[in-house]
């Protein structure tokens, strides 16, 4: 099944794949004359005293090795070609998939997993397509080809000789069938290995803060000496079968040199006969060699493709219904209709969200830590969708929109804040390939950064993310900000937006929010106070539910958990500021 899966891909490349196979078809040919030239030398040359026969003979060798030369390149290019061009597609195809999958799959699934799929796995496929099969393929042909020439040869002789062939064959077989597990636990260790790197450099500045740099190089060193002993395993399965091989060939070449030495001293072969005979045999030990080495390769093979079928296979969760359509002219009235979200069966993080935000109205939703907030706004742009219930987007379920249309309209900045490994400009730019500098610089002076920028030594162009300058929490915070509003989104998601900028900051960004939010529907996981007092509407969240909405005002009065908040989480940053930035005492 999978590897006739794998094989399927070789037929886009179909000619490419027959011009290798007719390569190593030629180079076969061209292996099964040497030995006859050898047998002339011998018979003909030296034993009929045709010295005029060794310049002819010398020369045809030289041609038939020059040829040879030129096929085995053939071949060897060609196959090589069609495995580069298979995983070249094999790799965009799991790196497109990977790029659709829905959030629970990465949840569900270790990064280094996926890496170790995406690279270990894939070159392992390469090598199986660009050596296994062809590889396969000549050693059958070898043998086939070999046989022919013997039993043409010497019947009797031929058919003793084979009968090792069923030991052999036997020998072979099994060692595939104890190497192939035996590869697989090591392609799944090595995934490990790459998932306890990943994890640790992702994490690094927990482990130096914890001090715990032995604790991870002990963890390291647990996993890399399960791989050192699988590996180990593997190599003793491989230390048993060659020896045992060679045994096996050894016998059939004693068995050549006592019976086929009788039979050239009897007169019924001629010395020439003999030699080229046993060359032929000796031309099967590779084939044999090399069936054991592409079984392995094969076995391993089979095992990276079920890694990466996997991945492949899985459907996302979240994707276009059959008749989704593009979203156009959008209002911006946003509806949850009893909605409830489950992340895992029968654990509700939403129970029943009921409510409206109106085009361009401005809800804060606040609440205790875990109450929901975040997975109630991750339900907008469909991060996943709900258990239960209807999201409405201008009075129509947003899954009857088309994903990429619907994510357009909206603007994320969520909490942990991601910049990529390129520029400040590329960055701001990210949600907008077409927008211009101009467009750029307008949204990061709105998000209050443009100052900042400018006072970098390259400016826009400056790198930003793993290759470049480091950041703080508050100034990334903003360029997401700016790459939300480049969008120019019809709703705006702001997740913990203010939670790294300072008070002084987070008055430049209100202002600029303000502006920028007229027009939007803007839902605002609040952390500060002014927030809550610019909203429309505020949404109180505990234990997944809404458990009550107003104005601040209102919600002051009538919620005991608003108050409760508003004095644990508010009172503490309690302060706005006034009209040149400075912090002020803030009253009601
Ligand atoms: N990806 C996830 N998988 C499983 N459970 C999750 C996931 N994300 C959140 N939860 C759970 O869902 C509940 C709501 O989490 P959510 O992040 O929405 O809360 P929150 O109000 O935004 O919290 P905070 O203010 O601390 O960010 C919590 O109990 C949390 O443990």
């Amino acid at each position: 099944m999978r590897l006739k899966r794998l094989l399927v891909k070789l037929v886009p490349y179909w000619p490419m794949a027959v011009g290798a196979a007719f390569s190593a078809l030629v180079v076969l040919v061209l292996n099964l004359l040497i030995p006859q030239f050898i047998r002339l030398v011998i018979d003909e040359a030296i034993l009929e005293g045709q010295v005029f026969l060794l310049p002819w003979i010398a020369g045809g060798i030289v041609l038939v090795t020059v040829v040879k030369g030129v096929f085995s390149f053939g071949q060897r290019y060609l196959m090589e070609r069609v495995a580069q061009k298979i995983i070249f597609d094999l790799r965009n195809r799991l790196y497109n998939h990977l790029q659709h999958l829905s959030f629970s799959y990465y949840e569900n699934t270790q990064t280094g997993q996926l890496m170790s799929r995406a690279t270990a796995d894939v070159e392992m496929l390469k090598r199986f397509y660009g050596f296994g099969i062809i590889h396969l393929f000549q050693g059958a042909v070898t043998f086939i080809g070999v046989l022919i020439v013997i039993f043409a040869m010497h019947a009797r002789l031929a058919a003793l000789t084979v009968l090792a062939l069923p030991i052999i064959l036997v020998v072979i077989f099994r060692f595939g069938k104890k190497v192939g597990p035996a590869y697989q636990v090591i392609q799944e260790q090595l995934a490990d290995l790459t998932s306890v790197l990943q994890e640790n450099l992702t994490g690094i500045r927990v482990v130096k803060a914890f001090g715990r740099e032995e604790g991870e190089s002990q963890k390291f060193d647990n996993e890399n000496a399960a791989l050192l002993n699988k590996n180990i395993s593997a190599v003793r399965i491989w230390a048993y079968y060659f020896p045992f091989l060679s045994f096996l060939t050894g016998l059939a070449a004693a068995f050549i040199i006592w019976y086929g030495g009788r039979e050239v001293i009897a007169g019924r072969l001629m010395l020439g006969e003999l030699i080229a005979f046993n060359s032929y045999l000796l031309m099967l030990v590779m084939p044999m060699r090399m069936l054991g080495w592409v079984v392995n390769l094969s076995q391993r093979a089979l095992t990276s493709a079920a890694r990466v079928f996997e991945i492949l296979d899985t459907k996302p969760e979240i994707d276009d219904a059959p008749d989704a359509r593009e979203l156009l002219d959008v209002k911006g009235e946003v509806t949850f209709r009893s909605v409830s979200f489950a992340y895992r069966e029968g654990v509700e993080a939403l129970k029943n969200i009921s409510f409206t935000a109106k085009p361009g109205e401005n809800v804060a939703i606040v609440g205790t830590t875990g109450s929901g907030k975040t997975t109630l706004v991750s339900l907008i742009p469909r991060f996943y969708d709900p258990t239960e219930g209807e999201v409405l987007l201008d009075h129509e379920d947003i899954r009857s929109f088309t994903l990429q249309s619907l994510r357009r309209t909206i603007g994320f900045v969520s909490q942990d804040t991601f910049l990529f490994s390129a520029t400040i400009s590329e960055n701001i730019g990210y949600g907008d390939a077409k927008a211009d500098h101009e467009a750029i610089v307008a949204a990061a002076k709105a998000a209050q950064i443009h100052d900042f920028i400018v006072t970098l030594p390259q400016g826009y162009e400056t790198m930003v993310g793993e290759r470049g300058v480091n950041l703080s929490g508050g100034q990334k915070q903003r360029i997401a900000i700016a790459r939300a509003l480049l969008k120019d989104p019809k709703i705006l998601i702001l997740d913990d937006y203010t939670s790294s900028v300072d008070a002084h900051t987070e008055y430049l960004i209100r202002g600029a929010l303000d502006t920028l939010m007229a027009g939007r529907t803007s839902f605002i996981i609040a952390q500060r106070i002014s927030t809550v007092l610019a909203a429309d509407q505020i949404l109180v969240m505990d234990g997944g539910e809404i458990v009550a909405r107003g104005t601040h005002e209102d919600l002051l009065e009538t919620s005991p958990l608003y108050q409760e908040i508003y004095n644990i989480q508010f009172s503490g940053n309690s302060l706005t500021c006034d009209e040149e930035g400075r912090d002020n005492p803030w009253t009601t």
